[in-house]
């Protein structure tokens, strides 16, 4: 079987900035126009307004619109239009003076509680919560009665009451930044906090400050309207809240002067709140997603036909050594690509592979070398921007690879369980670990909450956990990073699944916790009858627990085969130096030195031949 090269002569996909992938979104180019439109309005009313906004002209009283008056007069006979006009103005310059306050107050406070904790910490976040459980609006009035209704004191204090959003906004940010290693780098190299703080942490929180930003601006002037609607500020300042007021007093006789105003506002805010989601939705993923176009030419060039000289570079590598209807996995001709700045990148180079039921099946190959996205194409979770194209997928016997993305999903959980690298980040710090584990057994299996709660003690306690009643208590944080292990092997395995995969399950443990959890897994496997498939850059855990082996190398399979007749004969040298390096780590010497022993002994070690198709592969 063979497959295409993947092509290089493709033009590098540009890097497309924030402002432009938010022009792609129809709903924000809309919510975008509306908001300079008013804008604009305001800033050129005094040339836009046909009237001067306080010309008051008895005829025009309560008057319907016409007659050069393009909304009529409101209940004082000044013209609506010239006044709505004007009144953009009072709600642009109030909405501005109320982010200026609420920017100035949250953003430092909250950049200097997150960077340094401690006292800062403590104080703020006090200053904070007591600023969100005093009623606003109450202090608004007050303040307004003590300040002669000072238009710029009351937006200056609305902007004290909304700085507590940008606040926690910034510390959230700051203190994930905190916890990088890179900023423990930088300041082991001597950087200092204010330059860290300039240059790493202004970086990360200035795209959530824009959309609250946006979002704070349409509260404020909602906030503004409804305080000028109560008759709050200056008579002679044009508004849109007084104007609404007019036209609530006179809704039997002119309904069309509360319309006008209303529309204004309602428009305005909207605008401001599509804008404020739009920007969280694009900045909140940060991988850019590529457009519909170069999602097909990725996939239609992993398609295409063969056209390098390089013959070996288009075989498909792997091997099959069960019928497709047998396999609990089975992989047919894979090809992973990513559009990236420099052109399109193939990280799965065309790979074949299979999984018998209650087979254990090591994929093994040094970091990059495709082990990770060949499963994660398999599991239909390829990132943002990775596309897969396959001549066939199998999942316990039942070609996957054409169903909808919503059907390979809900495979999730219940045929397949998947256990990840990390375990710790793999947990979400904001819920117990009961919430994480009962969840997915109640939406997925459809379990009701009481058997969800049994069956996630019985697998905590299957999965040697002693004290399930605790640990189901317990945030992340609250327990050891194996025990977090244990926790994600269990929520694998509740579901029952027949295909189990397992990414690096060791690679973030200490070397006991490794062998107990190997141990773990190898009792699981064999007590539900599960496939497992576990990717591992060490030989170590290979020889502890698989009996096959699929050795990757740069997007390829180099070599399939028994783990006995890989350790004693490996066919290619990648494979040999792979084992090489794993017996100079201490923590897989043991297993190896046993099965060499083993394998070196066991002249009774049956080979069967198998299809090879292209690499060097026996079963
Ligand atoms: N989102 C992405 N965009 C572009 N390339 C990616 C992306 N994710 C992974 N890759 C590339 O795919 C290749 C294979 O990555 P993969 O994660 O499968 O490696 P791996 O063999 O599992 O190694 P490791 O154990 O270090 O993750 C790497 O070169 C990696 O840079």
């Amino acid at each position: 079987m063979t497959a295409a090269p993947f092509p290089t002569a493709l033009a590098p996909v540009k890097r497309v900035s924030l402002f432009r992938r938010y022009l792609r979104r129809p709903a924000g180019v809309v919510a975008l126009v509306v908001m300079l439109l008013i804008v604009l309005a305001a800033i050129l009313a005094p040339w836009l307004a046909p009237f001067d906004p306080d010309h008051v002209d008895f005829k025009l009283v309560r008057a319907e619109p016409g007659n050069g008056h393009l909304f009529g007069g409101d209940s004082a006979g000044r013209d609506v239009y010239s006044r709505l006009l004007y009144g953009a103005q009072t709600s642009l310059f109030g909405a501005l003076i109320t982010c200026v306050a609420g920017v100035v107050l949250g953003v430092p406070t909250g950049v200097i509680a997150g960077y340094f904790g401690g006292t800062a910490d403590r104080v703020f976040s006090w200053i904070s919560d007591a600023l969100q459980s005093v009623p606003g609006m109450l202090v608004l009035l007050i303040v307004a009665a003590g300040t002669g209704q000072s238009f710029t004191i009351l937006m200056i204090t609305l902007g004290v009451f909304l700085a507590p959003g940008y606040y926690r906004i910034t510390r959230g940010r700051a203190l994930a930044v905190r916890k990088e290693p890179y900023i423990d780098a930088a300041r082991v190299a001597g950087v200092t906090n204010g330059r860290i703080i300039r240059t790493h942490m202004l970086r990360a929180v200035y795209a959530p400050i824009i959309v609250q930003t946006a979002l704070t601006a349409g509260l404020a002037i909602g906030m503004q309207a409804g305080l000028q609607y109560l008759g709050i500020g200056s008579a002679s300042t044009p508004s849109w809240g007084q104007t609404m007021n007019d036209g609530y007093q006179n809704i039997r006789t002119s309904p069309l002067l509360l319309l006008w105003p209303s529309l204004a506002l309602g428009l305005t805010i909207a605008a401001l709140a599509y804008i404020g989601s739009i920007l969280a939705d694009l900045i909140s993923v940060r991988a850019e997603t590529p457009t519909r176009k170069i999602r097909l030419r990725v996939r239609e060039e992993l398609k295409a036909a063969p056209k390098a000289d390089d013959l070996s570079a288009r075989e498909v590598s792997g091997v099959h050594q069960h019928e497709a209807e047998n396999c609990a996995l089975r992989i047919d001709n894979l090809r992973v690509g990513y559009a990236t700045q420099s052109g399109l990148k193939e990280v799965v180079k065309g790979v074949s592979l299979d999984a018998a039921p209650g087979e254990v099946l090591g994929i093994v190959g040094e970091s990059g070398s495709g082990k990770t996205q060949t499963m994660f194409a398999a599991l239909d979770l390829l990132p943002t921007g990775g596309t897969a194209v396959a001549d066939g997928i199998w999942v316990g016997g039942r070609e996957v690879g054409k169903l909808s993305s919503a059907d390979r999903h809900a495979l999730l959980g219940k045929s397949i369980g998947y256990v990840p690298q990390e375990p710790m980040t793999n947990l979400d710090p904001c819920y117990t670990i009961e919430h994480q584990l009962v969840e997915p057994l109640r939406r997925v299996i459809g379990l009701s909450k009481e058997e969800a709660r049994k069956r996630a003690r019985e697998v905590l306690v299957r999965v040697g956990i002693t004290d399930p009643e605790r640990v189901l208590k317990s945030y992340p944080h609250q327990i050891s990073g194996g025990m977090a292990q244990r926790v994600l092997i269990a929520g694998a395995v509740a579901g029952r699944p027949s295909l189990l995969v397992a990414d690096e399950p060791t690679t973030a443990l200490d070397v006991t916790v490794q062998a107990e959890v190997l141990e773990l897994l190898r009792e699981l496997q064999q007590e539900y009858g599960m496939a497992l498939v576990i990717v591992t850059h060490n030989f170590g855990v290979v020889a502890d627990i698989c009996d096959r082996v699929v050795v990757m190398k740069d997007g390829r399979i180099v070599e399939t085969g028994p783990v006995e007749r890989i350790f004693r004969d490996a066919a290619d040298p990648y494979t040999a130096e792979l084992i090489g390096a794993s017996l100079d780590d201490t923590e897989g010497r043991v297993e190896l030195d046993e099965v060499w022993v083993a394998a070196s002994a066991g002249a009774g070690v049956e080979e069967q031949s198998a299809a090879n198709v292209g690499g060097k592969d026996d079963a």
